[in-house]
């Protein structure tokens, strides 16, 4: 074909990118692709043979830019513009049951509650500006993480270019889907390599790739549940919250329930612990927040946990979910 203008591969190269990141958008936050993985694969192939003619057009937000050139030489610390903070357990209905009294004591207001599943995967850090996805970090200790930049870049749910152009940082769980763990440990087991103990280790040993060409490869996806700075967002709710980041292009996970009563609580748990092997990851139980912002902040927090938050923990599934899991260490 004959080398097109530079303005034509220019505007071309921008429609690509664009139509790519909103197909992106449709598979893995509305669960609902407009085309066929065939014709995103002719998109995705046009934008590289286009980006090959003019290198000088590629930008970072490129879909065809997620993994990094190079293996790192290691980690950089990362301090979180504020913490990612911990949460009290409860094991049994009776602790859910001090947690409701405890809480009902603390607020005026009528305690609604959101129920969301604590997704078995690793907790990280998104900071985005401008809508550009700028930087990714572990947990850490909460206040410090590890730069895992060039890693969550290779996650194809985590969107590098927001639909608005939002300066925030929103957190949640990369986590391996029990399928792709089931294939990894198959592929490693055929080469004669140690096979991870559970989804929630394979992810963190992922992440934990200096060479992002193979975090690439392990079929990470993610669940975002919280977010700083998001006056700019103009939400009121933890679930208008989640709603206001699936619009903007981020993935929040659906089995989310709001009720009234923690006797409602407790059998949504009971639900959830009889769907728990059909779910396409491993969940470790479910987060309880209070839904309402303005109580939140009227509960507050210990000095490492939310007051108006906690996780039942559901019991260990099998013998392997035992074995210690693997220590974030470099
Ligand atoms: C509730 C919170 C602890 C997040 N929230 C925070 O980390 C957090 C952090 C600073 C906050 O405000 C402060 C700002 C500065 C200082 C102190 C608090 C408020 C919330 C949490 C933790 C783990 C979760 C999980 N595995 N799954 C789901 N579904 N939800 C989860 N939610």
């Amino acid at each position: 074909m004959a080398k097109e203008s530079l303005t034509e591969a220019q505007e071309r190269i921008e429609t690509l990118k664009t139509l790519l990141n909103r197909y992106s958008y449709e598979y893995y936050v509305l669960d609902k692709p407009s085309i066929s993985d065939k014709e995103y694969d002719q998109q995705y192939h046009e934008l590289e043979k286009l980006e090959k003619a003019h290198p000088e057009l590629i930008t970072n937000d490129s879909p065809t830019q997620r993994i990094g050139g190079t293996i790192l030489p290691g980690f950089t610390k990362v301090q979180h513009d504020s913490p990612m903070l911990s949460l009290g357990n409860a094991f049994n209905q009776e602790d859910l049951l001090q947690f409701h009294q405890r809480i009902s004591k603390l607020t005026g207001q009528p305690l609604q509650y959101i129920c969301e599943l604590k997704i078995d995967g690793l907790a990280v850090s998104l900071k985005y500006e401008n809508g550009l996805f700028t930087q990714g970090a572990t947990r850490g200790d909460g206040n410090t993480g590890e730069d895992i930049t060039q890693n969550l870049r290779t996650v194809k749910a985590i969107p590098l270019r927001l639909n608005e152009p939002l300066t925030f940082e929103v957190r949640g769980e990369c986590y391996m889907p029990k399928a792709s763990f089931v294939q990894l440990n198959a592929d490693r087991d055929e080469k004669g390599l140690e096979i991870f103990a559970n989804p929630r280790n394979a992810a963190a040993g992922s992440l934990r790739q200096l060479d992002s060409s193979i975090a690439a490869s392990r079929n990470l996806s993610i669940y975002l549940y919280s977010a700083t700075n998001f006056e700019q967002l103009a939400v009121e709710t933890q679930d208008a919250l989640l709603n206001r980041l699936a619009q903007v292009g981020l993935r929040t996970n659906p089995e989310r329930r709001l009720f009234d009563s923690i006797e409602e609580v407790w059998a949504f748990t009971e639900e959830i612990a009889a769907k728990r092997k059909d779910l396409p990851y491993e969940i470790d139980g479910i987060v309880i927040k209070v839904n309402a912002f303005a109580a939140q902040e009227e509960i507050g927090y210990t000095v490492k946990a939310p007051r108006w938050a906690i996780a039942y923990k559901f019991k260990a599934e099998e013998a392997e979910t035992i074995v210690r899991d693997i220590e974030w260490t470099v």
